[in-house]
């Protein structure tokens, strides 16, 4: 599996350590950047680029952090196809793939710290939607709100 991970300033000790740990597991990894720490660097600026490469299949999921994790998960819900969530507990992170078909997370790397963040990181990863007909219900009906 394709893993796409990105971050800003706020969140790129974090990216640094959470990518080792996933190409540890045997995952390709593609870092979206940011490539250093820069403090003046903009989380839509890595954020957009891994969310298309999530939309067009050029990965198969996406872990994306800044300082909050709430610009850029809007950042990449903006993008059409990505269904991303501010993730801080392992539950959402497996069920909102089981359920929602998620194919984003986003991580605030000023308020998860190292340990529940890679828990978080790998309950997602490892997670599989289940397509069951009522999940696909719902999320056609957001699928709609695309066209
Ligand atoms: O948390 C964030 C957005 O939700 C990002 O990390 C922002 O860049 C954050 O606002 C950074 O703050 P800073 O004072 O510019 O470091």
């Amino acid at each position: 599996m394709k893993i796409g991970i990105a971050a800003d300033h706020g969140g790129f000790e974090l990216k640094e350590k959470l990518k080792a740990k996933i190409q540890s597991l045997g995952y390709e990894v593609t870092d979206f950047g940011a490539t250093k720490y820069d403090a003046a660097d903009d989380y839509p600026d890595f954020t957009v680029p891994l969310a298309q490469a999530v939309a067009a299949k050029q990965v198969d999921k996406g872990v994306v952090l800044c300082g909050s994790g709430v610009g850029a998960c809007f950042t990449a819900n903006k993008v059409k196809g990505i269904r991303a969530a501010l993730i801080t507990e392992t539950y959402s992170a497996h069920q909102g793939v089981e359920h929602d078909d998620m194919n984003m997370i986003c991580i605030g790397g000023r308020v998860v710290g190292e340990n529940l963040a890679w828990e978080i990181t790998e309950a997602f990863l490892k997670a599989t939607y289940s397509g069951e007909e009522r999940h696909e219900r719902r999320l056609n009906k957001v699928k709609q709100l695309e066209k």
